[in-house]
């Protein structure tokens, strides 16, 4: 499987503190890749370094490279806001704006000028399809999305990332503010969408990381110690960090 992102060598500083140290791997085109490790040890700082989500801190220093299809995305000339619709991102707390479900999902495409009403009609059913949650919304797109429950809320947000058609989908804990029957619901969603998108989810639970990711990364204070698929992590790690950490010997 051909990779769509390769790091290279990253190091990243918050002022004098050093936060990854030196970080190699490749993300594979349509695959789910779970990045995993105790709290604190340079997962979301990783995450953020693949849209350059981390230039907004103006403490943070980075070295190394990373290319997407090829692509140095820090070079000079790199358009940021082109990168972050070619690599979109969900967080962890849903935050859809406090508008109708339909201007949230639109809400890129309107930036980049898209003022077709029939294109815009046509994005939102997609999306909103895609991320599993069309039948719950179709006939209230013009409510707020505000008043949709927290699942649903997640689900609009995923979709309104989807509406500008990422190559790649950055997922921060997105289900940990869930309940357990959304954040199944959202699982069975990312999987579909692996038919279609390349996703890196920071995830805290090692079930799922289990259950949904094809390769799992182990991060620990700032190193990433092993990666490979995530059977061969959870069933035969090669490392006895990853062992310790996955049979909850800490962490
Ligand atoms: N904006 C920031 N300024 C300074 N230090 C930061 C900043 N963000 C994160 N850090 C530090 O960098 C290290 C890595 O943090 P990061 O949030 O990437 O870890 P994490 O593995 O995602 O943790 P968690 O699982 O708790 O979210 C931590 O020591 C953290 O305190």
């Amino acid at each position: 499987m051909e990779a769509v992102i390769t790091a290279q060598d990253v190091h990243l500083f918050y002022g004098t503190k050093e936060a990854l140290k030196g970080i190699t791997m490749q993300i594979k085109q349509h695959e789910i890749t779970a990045m995993i490790g105790p709290s604190g040890c340079g997962k979301s700082t990783f995450l953020r370094c693949l849209n350059r989500m981390n230039d907004l801190i103006s403490t943070v220093k980075i070295t190394g490279q990373i290319k997407l299809e090829g692509q140095d995305i820090y070079a000079p000339n790199t358009d940021t806001v082109q990168l972050r619709k070619r690599v979109g991102m969900v967080f962890q707390q849903p935050n859809p704006f406090p508008f109708s479900i339909y201007d949230n999902v639109v809400y890129g495409l309107r930036l980049a000028g898209v003022r077709d009403r029939q294109r815009l009609d046509e994005a939102v059913e997609t999306s909103l399809k895609a991320a599993a949650i069309w039948d719950d919304v179709k006939d209230k797109l013009n409510q707020s999305a505000l008043a949709l429950s927290g699942g649903q809320q997640q689900r609009v947000c995923i979709a309104r990332v989807l509406a500008v058609q990422p190559e790649v989908v950055l997922l921060d804990e997105p289900t940990s503010a869930l309940d357990p029957i959304s954040a199944t619901q959202v699982e069975k969603m990312l999987l579909e969408l692996r038919k279609n998108y390349t996703m890196v989810i920071v995830t805290h639970s090692m079930h799922q990381a289990s259950r949904i990711s094809d390769q799992t990364a182990f991060f620990y204070q700032g190193e990433l110690i092993e990666m490979d698929q995530t059977k061969n992590i959870f069933l035969n790690p090669t490392q006895q960090k990853t062992e310790d950490y996955i049979s909850g010997r800490f962490g």
